[in-house]
C-alpha cells in the first residue's frame, strides 16, 4: 500500500493530562479509514493534533513521506490536510455557496474553485439546488453535506471528517455515509472519526480502535464486526 499519512509514537494532551499515548498509524492512499471509539477517548484530539492544533509531546506525523512537524495549522493545509470540525462550524448568516467557496480561501485553492464547485454540486446535488439559501435555515443533514463540501472545496488530499453522524437522525446519517462512501470509492483519501462501528464497518478498508487514548486494535471492518469480544470489550456492544 502507498501509505499517504504516518503517525509515529504520537503523544499530546491538555495541561497536565495526555490524552493520546504513543499512538502509530498508518493510513493508506485513496479510501477510507476509520478511528472508532467511545466518546472522550481522544477521536476529536487526534485530528486535532494531526492538523497542528494541538502541539505534539512526542512522535512525529507525516504526510506522504513529509514531516509536518513546526508547521502552522494554515500550512498543513496547504500541504493537503483537510479537517471539518465535529458539529457543522459553518457561517450561519452566509449562503450556501458562500459557505463552500470558503473552503477554497487559500489562493492555490481560488484558482481552483470554480472546477471544484461543479464536482461538489455533481456529487451533492441537493446543495446546488439550495446554493442561495442561508445556511442557518439548512436542517441538519443539509448543515453537515455544506461542511463536508466545504472541505471538498480546499483540495485536500485527506479529507478528515470529525463525527458527521453526530446529532442527525438514522436515515440522514445513511445519506452522509452514502456521500462519505461514494467520495472514497472516487479515490478520495479520507479519515473519519465515528463512535458506531457498525456505520463504517462495510465502508472502512481500516478500522483503528482508540480507548483511552490508546491504539488497542486495527483492521478491516469486516474482521471487527466478526470480532464481537472486541465490540464488547471497548466499545459496549
Ligand atoms: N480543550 C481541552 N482542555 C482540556 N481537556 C480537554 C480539551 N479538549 C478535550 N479534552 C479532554 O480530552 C479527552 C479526549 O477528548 P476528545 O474530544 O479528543 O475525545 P473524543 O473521543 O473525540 O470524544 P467526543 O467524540 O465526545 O468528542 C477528554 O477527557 C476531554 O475532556
Amino acid at each position: 500500500m502507498s501509505v499517504l499519512l504516518s503517525l509515529e509514537n504520537v503523544t499530546t494532551g491538555y495541561g497536565a493530562q495526555n490524552v493520546l499515548h504513543g499512538v502509530s498509524l498508518e493510513i493508506a492512499e485513496g479510501g477510507l479509514t476509520a478511528i472508532i471509539g467511545p466518546n472522550g477517548h481522544g477521536k476529536t484530539t487526534l485530528l486535532r493534533a494531526i492538523s497542528g492544533l494541538m502541539p505534539l509531546r512526542s512522535g512525529s506525523i507525516s504526510l506522504g513521506g513529509r514531516s509536518l512537524a513546526g508547521l502552522r495549522p494554515d500550512e498543513i493545509v496547504a500541504a493537503g490536510i483537510v479537517h471539518v470540525p465535529q458539529g457543522d462550524m459553518l457561517f450561519p448568516e452566509m449562503t450556501v455557496i458562500e459557505n463552500l467557496l470558503m473552503g477554497a480561501y487559500l489562493p492555490a485553492a481560488a484558482a481552483e474553485a470554480p472546477r471544484r464547485l461543479e464536482r461538489v454540486f455533481a456529487l451533492l446535488p441537493k446543495l446546488k439546488d439550495r446554493r442561495g439559501q442561508i445556511a442557518s435555515t439548512l436542517s441538519g443533514g443539509e448543515r453537515r453535506m455544506v461542511g463536508i463540501g466545504r472541505g471538498l472545496m480546499a483540495g485536500g488530499r485527506l479529507l478528515m471528517l470529525d463525527e458527521p453522524s453526530l446529532g442527525l437522525a438514522p436515515i440522514v446519517i445513511d445519506q452522509i455515509y452514502e456521500v462519505v462512501a461514494e467520495l472514497a470509492g472516487a479515490g478520495q483519501s479520507i479519515l473519519v472519526v465515528e463512535e458506531n462501528a457498525a456505520r463504517v464497518a462495510d465502508k472502512a478498508a481500516l478500522i483503528a480502535l482508540l480507548d483511552n487514548g490508546e491504539l488497542v486494535w486495527s483492521g478491516a471492518g469486516a474482521e471487527l464486526m466478526a470480532r464481537p469480544e472486541i465490540l464488547e470489550t471497548y466499545l459496549g456492544a
